[in-house]
């Protein structure tokens, strides 16, 4: 199984957060999350290549410390353009299923990877899917020569079901409470308190990183409780 991770540049990602982080704290979160997820893949059984695409100018760095490829993007042209463009890019290496994970889900554990792995290894051919509390898929498997099945965007874990279907690929929801926590809005910082977030990602927030505005949407960061 090869792993697909779109990012976007640190510096675009994580708009929704605005209110409550400057930029630098919404990069610095980003580039946190990005490390744990990459870690995570890099840890599980039944990976083959992990590629991030992604116009970060950090993103060779990064990926290389995670024993992953780096795709570059010229420009971001959204989600479902880098995944395709990374699937291209991965369907050169031959006949392998294919995971795409987001880059925002810092709590993803290997065992969960793991658990995608082995739906997709794993006869009757078909798909693997895990939805997020927003409607969206924190984690899209699919089986060698499925196509580009990529509808990321609102409400894409229906739309993604609905096109797996129709496809014949009988998707499997999986409850992995790990990839389906991604991290977007105000409300999600304290999901990362609870949380068994990525250690690049704790040391971001032990670190202050989430800075007085933020911390206020997470008491206990506030109160330097943690
Ligand atoms: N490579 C690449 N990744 C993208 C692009 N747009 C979104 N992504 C990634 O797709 C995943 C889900 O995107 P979002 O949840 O919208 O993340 P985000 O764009 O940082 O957050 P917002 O700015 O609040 O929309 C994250 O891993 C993003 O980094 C893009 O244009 N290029
Ligand atoms: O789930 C998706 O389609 C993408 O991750 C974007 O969803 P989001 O806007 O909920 O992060």
């Amino acid at each position: 199984m090869h792993v697909l991770v779109p990012a976007k540049s640190f510096a675009a990602a994580k708009s929704r957060l605005a209110a409550v982080m400057d930029a630098a704290a919404r990069a610095g979160l980003a580039r946190a999350m990005l490390r744990d997820v990459l870690a995570a893949v890099a840890a599980a059984r039944g990976v083959g290549r992990i590629l991030l695409v992604s116009a970060e100018p950090e993103a060779g760095r990064l990926a290389a410390a995670a024993g992953a490829d780096w795709l570059p993007e010229c420009t971001s042209l959204g989600m479902n353009a880098a995944v395709r463009a990374g699937a291209a890019h991965l369907s050169t290496a031959g006949q392998a299923p294919l995971l795409v994970l987001p880059s925002d889900i810092p709590m993803l554990q290997a065992a969960e990877v793991e658990a995608l792995a082995a739906i997709l290894a794993a006869p009757p051919r078909r798909a693997g899917l895990v939805r997020c509390a927003d409607g969206g898929t924190g984690a899209l498997g699919l089986p060698p020569g499925a196509g580009p099945l990529f509808r990321f965007g609102p409400d894409s874990h229906a739309r993604h079901r609905q096109a797996l279907l129709a496809a014949g690929l009988g998707p499997v929801s999986l409850d992995l409470p790990g990839a389906a926590r991604d991290i977007d809005l105000p409300a999600d910082l304290a999901a990362l308190e609870t949380g068994p977030a990525g250690p690049a990602t704790r040391a971001f927030l032990d670190g202050g990183g989430l800075r007085p505005a933020a911390a206020a949407a997470v008491p206990q960061l506030a109160a330097g409780t943690r």
